[in-house]
């Protein structure tokens, strides 16, 4: 157990549907024993990676006086630049040392969810820089589509109807994330992580990494091993909702990002998250008489705003005001 498994997910894309089945168990397995896995084979393009990356270098390096012109923290729905420490992922260890832009599904102003300012709805706040808009609200509709081709696959091993989330993932909460975690200079500086040990809140995350490695996921064991890089792939690990949702049947697994000594790393997390008054409750597929329901009904908005109470170290602090 110390290697992540790697999914070809080609046949997923093939007209013949006898060809999901072999990845579907696949994924379920990597998601039962692990949690997390890596994903070959998808559509979204080497290109398409270089100029979103392209463009997010450019961001993080503009002075932080442009950069807090779409300060997260002055926005009620979440959407902007989060400056360094602004996240407090693991609460015994100093803030993570990284910088963020988070955007989600563009809702206009007078869309009902946003005239009823109900919670993470809203306008996206993009940077200025030419291109950037249409590039990124593109490559969040990708992100999104690639998500629910894996949970549709999922549906299979879980014995539900198979579009049972694709009804439940409409006008999504999903956020797409950039990161940037500035080189750590010295060894002795290791207590400061990049991102502190954590699980995912939601269902699925898909996480592009750039070459400069740092990522390590716990194994059953309680060993951290390293998930490094590997070109054309995404990292896919499961969030608390998924596992909650699926009654423990799949993980939420810990991960940790140790920023490399002298050299800038970014990645790319997109967490897929469903509609925010989805009912998340145990999968029909996933309970029986030796296996009851552990967990009360929640809503998907309900669970993700308690767990983002927890790590934002700004709100902590406005709650202590
Ligand atoms: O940057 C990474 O590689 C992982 C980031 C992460 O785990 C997160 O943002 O939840
Ligand atoms: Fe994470």
């Amino acid at each position: 157990m110390d290697q992540l498994p790697i999914i070809d997910i080609s046949p997923l894309y093939s007209d013949d549907e006898n060809a999901w089945p072999g990845v579907a168990e696949q994924i379920d397995l990597a998601c039962r024993e692990w949690g997390f896995f890596y994903i070959k084979g998808h559509p979204i393009s080497a290109q398409r990676i270089d100029a979103v990356l392209d463009h997010t270098q450019r961001f993080f390096a503009l002075p932080t006086a442009e950069k807090l012109k779409i300060d997260i923290t002055q926005t009620r729905h979440h959407r902007g630049y989060g400056a360094i420490a602004t996240e407090q992922l693991d609460p015994s260890k100093p803030s993570d040392l990284k910088e963020t832009f988070d955007m989600g599904l563009h809702l206009p102003a007078n869309h009902p969810d946003v005239l009823a300012e109900k919670p993470l709805r809203g306008p996206n706040r993009h940077p200025s820089q030419p291109g950037w808009e249409a590039l990124m609200e593109q490559h969040y509709l990708d992100m999104q589509a690639l998500a629910q081709t894996l949970l549709r696959a999922m549906t299979i091993a879980l014995n539900i109807e198979r579009d049972f989330f694709d009804s439940r993932f409409i006008d999504p909460v999903s956020v797409l994330r950039m990161i940037h975690y500035p080189p750590r200079h010295t060894a002795s500086s290791a207590e400061q992580q990049g991102a502190g040990a954590h699980t995912d809140y939601g269902c699925i995350t898909l996480l592009y990494q750039d070459s400069a490695g740092g990522l390590q996921v716990k194994n059953v064991k309680g060993q951290w091993i390293d998930a490094p890089p590997i070109d054309g792939t995404f990292v896919v690990n499961l969030g608390d909702m998924m596992a909650r949702w699926s009654n423990d049947r799949y993980r939420s697994t810990p991960h940790r990002v140790i920023s490399p000594l002298g050299v800038d790393r970014y990645s790319m997390p997109f967490f897929a998250e469903p509609h925010p008054d989805t009912r998340i409750e145990c999968l029909p597929g996933c309970q029986d008489a030796q296996h009851p329901a552990k967990y009360p009904t929640t809503t998907c908005a309900e669970f993700l705003l308690s767990r983002f109470a927890d790590t934002y170290a700004y709100r902590r602090e406005q709650e202590a005001v």
